[in-house]
Order: structure tokens, then sequence, then C-alpha cells
């Protein structure tokens, strides 16, 4: 099994409830989610004007490849109708893989580690509740160094 860390994002519908089908979608794909951040309300980046997001990072277990287990994240995305409409624009639900075992993947589809991890406290800050050791001690370091200064907001939930 190999343990991967996923981001997921949500500002169009109810939030909360998308966040909470993505999480059933992965479970009822065979992958053990075994570690859910918090949720935060965050302002969104990349330029685009749209509602502030929820977000949260989770923790998993899986058989599936990294390029299997992106299939099964856009099989999720397109069950919760999301709709690709403007880049970095609005969405339903998002979810991105962060980071897969310890593999280094570029190709055309898919880039492991995600190259916005260390410029987005939306990404570091619920990663940090669900990393192991050693990567708590790499998401602390590029918390201290990022440009980000979005608003993020720690929810109940
Ligand atoms: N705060 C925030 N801003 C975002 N901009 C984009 S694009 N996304 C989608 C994820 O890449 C987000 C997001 O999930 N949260």
């Amino acid at each position: 099994m190999a343990k991967a860390y996923l981001s997921i994002g949500s500002n169009i519908g109810n939030r909360i409830e998308n966040l909470q089908a993505a999480i059933d979608g992965l479970r009822k794909a065979g992958i053990s989610v075994e570690q859910i951040s918090h949720v935060y309300e965050t302002e969104p980046v990349g330029g685009v004007v749209q509602d502030d997001f929820l977000n949260l990072a989770v923790r998993i277990a899986t058989q599936l490849t990294a390029h299997e287990l992106l299939d099964q994240l856009h099989i999720i995305e397109q069950n919760l109708h999301r709709k690709r409409l403007i880049h970095w624009g609005p969405r339903t639900i998002d979810l991105d893989i962060l980071y897969y075992a310890n593999e280094i993947i570029n190709d055309e589809t898919l880039t492991v580690p995600h190259p916005e991890i260390k410029n987005r406290q939306f990404v570091l800050v619920p990663l940090l509740e669900v990393a192991n050791q050693d990567l708590k001690n790499q998401v602390q370091q590029m918390l201290e160094v990022t440009s980000d200064h979005n608003l993020i907001v720690k929810t109940n939930k």
C-alpha cells in the first residue's frame, strides 16, 4: 500500500457537503482515508475573482498507482459535477495529489509532488495536520517562507 496526500477544495454549492462527498468517493473506491484535517475557509488564489473556498487535506493509503489514483480523482470530480470552465476558476470540487509515496512524476498528465505546494497556505496548513513527522518538518519550513498570505481560517469542522 502506498501512502499519499491529497488536497481537496470546493467553492461552489454546499461546500462542506461537497468535501464530504469527495471523501465518501475515496472510500467507495477502496481507498483507505487514514486522517482528515480540519476544514479551512480560505481566500481564492490564482487571480480569478471567485468565492472563498473550503479546503482540507487527507492522508490516504492505496494500492492504486499514482496515475490510477489520478483517474479515480477525476471520476469523483465528474460525479460531483465539476465543470472546468475557467482555468483556476470556481469548482464544486477539486482533488489534487500533493505527494504519492516518495515518487517524483513529471509527465503530460501528472506532476508529483504538486508544483504549487510551497506557494499555497491553503494546502500547507491542512497538510501540516495530517503529515507524518518527516513531512511535517518540510511543511513547517515551507510555511515559514511562503509568500502566500491569503486569509485562512480554521473552522470547527
Ligand atoms: N483558496 C483556494 N484557492 C484556490 N485557487 C484554486 S485554482 N484552487 C483550486 C485548487 O488548485 C484553490 C483552492 O482550492 N483554494
